[in-house]
């Protein structure tokens, strides 16, 4: 049996895709409209602190296309956290004119492949920082999830692991490359949700996200073992441009 990475797990991450139902939100009075924004408003009022206070993070984009019209990520250290997270939304004024859309489980991962360090990982500030990150607030925003493939012929479960450590030390050397331009989140999710990983990409020129995810397509870890599920990809909202979005 080949040598399972191990991996460093951090806060609990999930993706809440949703498209506004328009007929429904244009029914509503102005006054209802105002509650809505406001009771969303006093939301978004609490993540900021919670992410201030370090206990958790959010990232709130509009998605361009049919697929979704907004997304709310967001992290906390326990699972029944983002339960609660989900439920309070849920029983909101605007959730009540919104249809899920999609929704992705999963929990910031580091894996051990380029190397653990000394001493206890969950200790270094450095590693700390990317386990529980303050989410970027840049103006775009991209996530897919993915696999990497198990078929006969191309199985990563069954490369040995210094296989696998030579192909995502080239993978690095790419995602380098894109030092201050992208950054990226990875959250495991074997066994949370339908793919393998989420990946989460931030930056403040969409057209990165085309330039990394097609160069690693180059790349033999995505070459030959990437698999992948349906792209979103949209721009930052706050308040004011969210009741921009929702003016009728
Ligand atoms: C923005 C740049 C960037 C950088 C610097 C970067 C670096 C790294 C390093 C150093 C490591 C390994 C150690 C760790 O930290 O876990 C990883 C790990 C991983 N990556 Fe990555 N990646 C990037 C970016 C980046 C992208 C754009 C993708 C999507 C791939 C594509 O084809 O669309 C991706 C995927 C992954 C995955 C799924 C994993 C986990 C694989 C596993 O088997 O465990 N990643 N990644």
């Amino acid at each position: 049996m080949a040598e399972a990475a191990e991996t460093l797990d951090g806060w609990y991450c999930l993706h809440d895709f949703r498209t506004v139902d328009w007929s429904l939100w244009k029914a509503l009075s102005d006054h209802e409209k105002e509650e809505a924004i406001q009771e969303f408003n006093s939301f978004l009022t609490q993540w900021e602190l919670i992410e201030q206070n370090r206990e958790g993070s959010y990232a709130f984009y509009s998605i361009l296309g049919q697929k979704a019209d907004f997304v709310i990520m967001s992290l906390r250290p326990t699972m029944d956290e983002l339960n609660e997270l989900e439920t309070a939304f849920n029983k909101s004024k605007l959730a009540e004119v919104t249809v899920p859309a999609y929704s992705y489980v999963s929990v910031v991962e580091l894996s051990n492949y380029l190397g653990s360090g000394e001493g206890d990982p969950y200790a270094h500030p450095r590693v700390r920082a990317r386990l529980y990150p303050v989410l970027p607030k840049t103006g775009y925003f991209c996530f897919y999830p993915m696999d990497k493939k198990r078929d006969q012929s191309d199985n990563w479960y069954m490369l040995p692991m210094e296989n696998r450590r030579e192909l995502m030390k080239s993978h690095g050397l790419i995602g380098r490359r894109y030092a201050g331009k992208i950054t990226q989140i990875i959250t495991g999710s074997v066994g949370f949700d339908d793919w393998e990983w989420g990946v989460t990409l931030f930056a403040d020129d969409a057209l990165q996200f085309k330039k990394i995810v097609y160069e690693m397509r180059f790349d033999e870890a995505s070459a030959r073992f990437g698999e992948f599920g349906p792209f979103y990809v949209g721009s930052l909202l706050d308040e004011e441009k969210f009741m921009k979005m929702l003016a009728v």
